[in-house]
């Protein structure tokens, strides 16, 4: 059993604790300022605690706060060369976390499916100790990066659940207005994109062959796809991802100099 913490139990922080939870193989420790954010959690973790002793005692400390707030907030923190901290901030680097510790850091960009134990993430810095993959294995599938490439995957795997709502919620929106119940347009919608991301994953082919399996021979999904290729989705998906991208490289101006 691992020992953790999470720092900050608002939507990410409290999709952490939930899907570390879930499992039953670690200890979690909740820790917020706001009692609100630690009654939303307290039926999924060994214990809640607005003392910042007892959060920082674990040998694994996941921060969770808003990037404005996490130099500060780790620098109150009095952590040891032996313990891990894992920073979900974006835009903030390694190495300003680094300057305000003495324990390992860790970057991490997680996504809100760790509640589900279904999440992406991106993870940078020092390298993983098996305990540390131990809690991400639990969460779902972690990929270790370059730093330099974390603003991306911020925006990929970070931001992605909310770009992928509102790819589903448009399927589902379709459906209801020639006639679908909205009840079972959200099931269809949800689970098609649920089946096929996990085709994607298991499949030996490419995306653009498992389309064309898709699409029979003077079928529908050809009619589809017409109307999709000659739209501007695509480039409209990587406009979006391109502005996230560029606001989590916004977001840490102050650390450039770190
Ligand atoms: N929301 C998301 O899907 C994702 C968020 N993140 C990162 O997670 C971090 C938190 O974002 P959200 O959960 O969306 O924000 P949020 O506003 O929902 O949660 C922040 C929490 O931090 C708490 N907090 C504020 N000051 C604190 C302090 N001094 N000590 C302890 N707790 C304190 C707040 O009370 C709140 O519960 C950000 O750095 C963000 O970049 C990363 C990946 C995905
Ligand atoms: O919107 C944000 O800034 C955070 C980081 C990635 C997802 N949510």
């Amino acid at each position: 059993m691992v020992q953790a913490s999470v720092i900050g139990c608002g939507n990410m922080g409290g999709a952490l604790v939930r899907g570390l939870s879930r499992t039953g193989n670690h200890s979690v420790v909740a820790y917020d300022v706001d009692p609100d954010a630690l009654d939303a959690v307290s039926g999924h973790c060994s214990e809640t605690t607005t003392d910042i002793a007892v959060a920082t005692e674990p040998e694994i400390v996941f921060v969770a706060v808003k990037p404005d707030l996490v130099a500060d907030v780790v620098t109150e923190l009095d952590l040891s060369p032996e313990q891990t901290l894992l920073s979900i901030a974006a835009g903030v680097p390694t190495t300003a976390l680094e300057a305000r510790t003495d324990a390992t850091v860790v970057r991490l960009m997680p996504n809100l499916a760790a509640e589900s134990g279904t999440m992406a993430a991106a993870v940078a810095g020092a390298e993983i100790s098996d305990d540390v993959a131990s809690l991400l294995e639990d969460l779902g599938v972690f990929v270790e990066i370059d730093e330099a490439q974390m603003d991306v995957a911020t925006a990929v795997n970070g931001s992605g659940p909310a770009f992928v709502f509102y790819l589903l919620n448009a399927m589902k929106w379709a459906g209801v207005e020639s006639g679908l119940r909205p009840e079972d347009a959200t099931v269809l919608a949800a689970q098609t994109f649920k089946g096929a991301a996990e085709t994607v994953l298991q499949s030996d082919e490419s995306i653009e062959e498992l389309i064309d399996a898709v699409c029979s021979p003077k079928g529908t999904t050809i009619a589809g796809m017409e109307v999709l290729r000659d739209s501007s989705v695509e480039a409209t998906i990587g406009e979006a991802v391109a502005a996230a991208e560029n606001r989590s490289k916004e977001l840490a101006p102050d650390y450039d100099d770190e």
